[in-house]
């Protein structure tokens, strides 16, 4: 049965996908973003688009909406140690606003954008979602604050509430793909050497206490990181907040990440070390036990060429249509 979502933040990169998935599936799509990171050209054809904030939101949801998935949301960790604040007045304050919103509208079903930055430097590997939560940047505080703020909401006004942790998400899914400014993730990184935008890419620490020395990341397409929203939002009951990881719990290094780039792409990629960067931890791998049992969640794309091969598909797009 077609169903009615506000997707904020749905000009940005996990958003544009999974809206473009609920359009495929037939459903009603609103995109609410202030295109502060997101693009007007991201939001997928089909759906109607609001140039707005979250904190306004209470402008556009009535009772019509089935449901809120929420990404609207600043995600750079390194800017959020130098200017936490702008963290907490949007990911949290912001945040706030809209579940405010959506008891005044009395839309009652919640689908949240969290992440691995929750947990911090894990303890034990894969990490589940009993594993202690100490973020280690005001990033990771702010989105651990809002989960912690819908359990409440869950709990005090029956909101029926799901929080997907991601780890590191990667690919493209069609013209939807991954493109910050400035850009600073691994993939699109090494991405820009192979097209010869850049020189060489840093590797961020050889020290660390892992195989080859460089960290290691569980890298998810984001095509799978978006059918797990579609089951969230099937799998969402009353007054309970379901917290699940999305990971494929696999974990590539930084430099078996570069060598897949090679391959893919056929382009050499010149890397130099440079030192650690701070705040990140050695392993972070997911445990995604939760998704698949609780959502049915099966991720279809788990290989590393076929999410480097997409990313480098969306990379070449972004060129031919000079929007980079
Ligand atoms: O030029 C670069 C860029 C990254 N890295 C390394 O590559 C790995 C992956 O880095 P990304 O920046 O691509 O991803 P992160 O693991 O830092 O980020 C992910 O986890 C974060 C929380 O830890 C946030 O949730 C973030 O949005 C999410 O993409 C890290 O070890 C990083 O040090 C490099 O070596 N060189």
């Amino acid at each position: 049965m077609s169903k009615k979502y506000l997707v904020t933040g749905g000009a940005g990169y996990v958003g544009s996908v999974v809206a473009a998935h609920l359009l495929q599936a037939g459903h009603e799509v609103t995109v609410l973003d202030d295109l502060s990171t997101g693009h007007r050209a991201g939001v997928p054809a089909g759906a109607r688009f609001i140039e707005g904030r979250i904190q306004d939101a209470v402008k556009w949801l009535d009772p019509s909406y089935d449901a809120v998935l929420h990404f609207a949301a600043f995600s750079q960790v390194g800017e959020s140690v130098v200017d936490p604040e702008k963290y907490w007045r949007n990911n949290v304050g912001g945040t706030m606003d809209l579940l405010a919103a959506m008891r005044d509208a009395g839309v009652r079903t919640l689908v949240f954008s969290s992440t691995a930055a929750t947990y911090g430097e894990p303890k034990s590997t894969p990490i589940t979602e009993s594993a202690e939560t100490a973020p280690t940047s005001p990033y990771g505080a702010s989105k651990l604050a809002v989960d912690h703020m819908i359990s409440g909401e869950a709990a005090a006004h029956g909101l029926a509430a799901v929080s997907l942790r991601y780890f590191n998400v990667a690919g493209a899914y069609g013209s939807c793909g991954e493109r910050h400014d400035p850009e600073s993730h691994l993939i699109p990184l090494v991405l820009q050497v192979a097209q010869g935008k850049r020189e060489a890419i840093s590797v961020f620490g050889e020290d660390y206490p892992t195989p080859d020395g460089t960290c290691v990341r569980d890298y998810i397409h984001v095509a799978d990181l978006a059918e797990a929203h579609l089951l969230a939002l099937d799998a969402a009951t009353a007054g309970e907040h379901l917290i699940c990881n999305l990971g494929n719990g696999n974990g590539f290094s930084v430099r078996e990440v570069i060598e897949t780039v090679r391959k893919v792409t056929g382009h050499p990629i010149p890397e130099v070390t440079a030192p650690r960067r701070g705040g990140d931890p050695a392993v972070l791998v997911a445990s995604a036990k939760a998704a698949i049992d609780r959502l049915g969640w099966r991720p279809s794309r788990a290989d590393l060429a076929e999410i480097v091969g997409d990313a480098w598909q969306f990379a070449q797009h972004l060129d031919r249509t000079k929007e980079s």
